[in-house]
C-alpha cells in the first residue's frame, strides 16, 4: 500500500473510533445522571482498575500495556468532566511532582486547583471547593512526608486512591554549570539528591523552596546571582530553563507514593490496602500490644511510621498500612482487637493497592 492508501484507511478507523467515543460519551453521561441521583462518588477508582485490568488483560494487538493505560487514562479523564464539573486541588504552582501525579491518576480533561500548601489541598476538599486532592505520602529514598501525615489526624477526609509516580529529578538553570552558586528546591528533593550535591556542589548554599515548581521559577528570576534548581522537567519547560544535567537523584528508581482524599473512601477490588491511625495507651507493653492484633489475625503490615500527638510530649501517633481492605471480615475483626488497646483507631481508608 501506498502512504496515501494508508492514510484512507486511517481516516476510515478514525471515523469510527469517533463515532464509538462519541457513543461511550452519551452513556457516561447517563452513568453520571445515576450517580447524582444515588449520591454515588462521581470518580470510581474501584472500576477504573478493574476496567484497565480487563483491557490490558483482552489486548491481544501490538499496543503495549502503557499505551492502553494512557489512552484509557484520558478516555476515562473526559468521561469525568461529562459527568461532573470535576476539580482537583494540588500542591501548587502548576508543574510539581504532586502536579503530574494528579495529571497521571486524572488526565487532561478535569480542572486543577493550584494550593500553596498541603493543609490548603485538603481544607479546599472538606468545603468542597475541590472534588479531590491529591498529595506525596512517602518516597522510596526520603520516606514519609510527616506534613500529610499530621494532617489527617484532625481531617475528616478519606483516602480513595494511591498514584505512585518514579520521580526523576534535574539540575535546572538558564546559566552555565560552573556560574550556579545557590542551589533551590523543596527539602524533600534536597533528600533524594543528597550524595549529587555533595559530589557536584560540595559548596553551594542550599535553599529549601516550597515546591519544584517555585524553585524554577526563583531559579529563572535570579540567573544573574548564581541561582540554579533542581526539579523535573515541567518545572523546566514553564519557566524557560535549561535542563543542564538529568537523572540526578542517588537511586535510579526513585518513587514517591501520593494519596488521594475525598469526602469518601473506595468499595474492595479484591487487591486493596488500607491506612490507619492510632495511639496506644501510655502503658508498659501497649504498642506491642496493639500490633500484636494484626499478627493474632493474619494481616500483613506494609509499613509502620511515628509521630509526636502534639497532645503531649513523647506521645506518639502510629500510621499503618495493611494489606487487604476494611470491609474483609479478618481485617475489620483485627481493628476492632486494635480498639481495645488503644486510645484512638481512625480509619483513614481502603483504597486499590495498585502499582500504578
Ligand atoms: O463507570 C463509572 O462509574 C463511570 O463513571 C465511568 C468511568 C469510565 O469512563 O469508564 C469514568 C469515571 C470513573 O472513575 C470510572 C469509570
Amino acid at each position: 500500500m501506498t502512504l496515501d492508501e494508508i492514510r484512507v484507511h486511517i481516516d476510515a478507523i478514525d471515523s469510527q473510533l469517533l463515532d464509538l467515543l462519541s457513543q461511550r460519551a452519551d452513556l457516561v453521561h447517563e452513568v453520571g445522571v445515576v450517580k447524582k441521583r444515588d449520591g454515588l462518588q462521581i470518580y470510581a477508582p474501584e472500576r477504573e482498575d478493574a476496567l484497565l485490568k480487563k483491557l490490558v488483560a483482552m489486548n491481544e494487538g501490538r499496543l503495549p500495556e502503557r499505551s492502553i493505560r494512557a489512552i484509557y487514562r484520558e478516555i476515562m479523564s473526559a468521561a469525568l468532566a461529562l459527568e461532573d464539573d470535576m476539580k482537583i486541588a494540588y500542591l501548587g504552582p502548576e508543574g510539581t511532582w504532586t502536579h503530574q501525579a494528579a495529571i497521571k491518576k486524572f488526565g487532561h480533561s478535569v480542572e486543577y486547583l493550584p494550593q500553596a500548601n498541603f493543609a490548603e489541598v485538603f481544607d479546599q476538599v472538606a468545603r468542597r471547593k475541590a472534588s479531590y486532592g491529591v498529595v506525596p505520602i512517602e518516597n522510596s529514598t526520603e520516606g514519609a512526608v510527616s506534613h500529610t501525615l499530621d494532617l489527617f489526624v484532625d481531617s475528616p477526609l478519606r483516602i480513595c486512591a494511591q498514584i505512585l509516580l518514579r520521580i526523576e529529578n534535574n539540575l535546572l538553570a538558564s546559566i552555565p554549570r560552573e556560574e550556579i552558586k545557590t542551589l533551590y528546591s523543596h527539602p524533600q528533593v534536597f533528600g533524594q539528591c543528597k550524595n549529587w550535591i555533595l559530589r557536584h556542589f560540595p559548596n553551594a548554599d542550599l535553599v529549601e523552596v516550597s515546591s519544584t515548581t517555585r524553585a524554577a521559577q526563583i531559579a529563572s528570576e535570579r540567573a544573574s546571582e548564581g541561582a540554579a534548581a533542581l526539579g523535573g522537567t515541567l518545572a523546566a519547560e514553564l519557566n524557560q530553563l535549561e535542563i543542564i544535567e538529568s537523572s540526578i537523584q542517588d537511586r535510579a528508581t526513585n518513587t514517591t507514593r501520593f494519596l488521594v482524599v475525598s469526602e469518601k473512601t473506595c468499595p474492595p477490588t479484591g487487591n486493596d490496602r488500607t491506612s490507619i491511625l492510632f495511639a496506644v495507651r501510655d502503658q508498659p507493653g501497649s504498642l506491642v500490644d496493639a500490633l500484636k492484633a494484626f499478627n493474632a489475625f493474619e494481616i500483613n503490615m506494609s509499613k509502620i511510621e511515628s509521630r509526636p500527638s502534639k497532645q503531649k510530649d513523647w506521645e506518639y501517633i502510629f500510621y499503618v498500612d495493611l494489606a487487604g481492605h476494611c470491609e474483609d471480615p479478618k481485617l475489620a475483626d483485627a481493628l476492632k482487637e486494635l480498639e481495645t488497646h488503644c486510645s484512638l483507631v481512625k480509619l483513614l481508608g481502603s483504597y486499590p493497592d495498585s502499582e500504578e
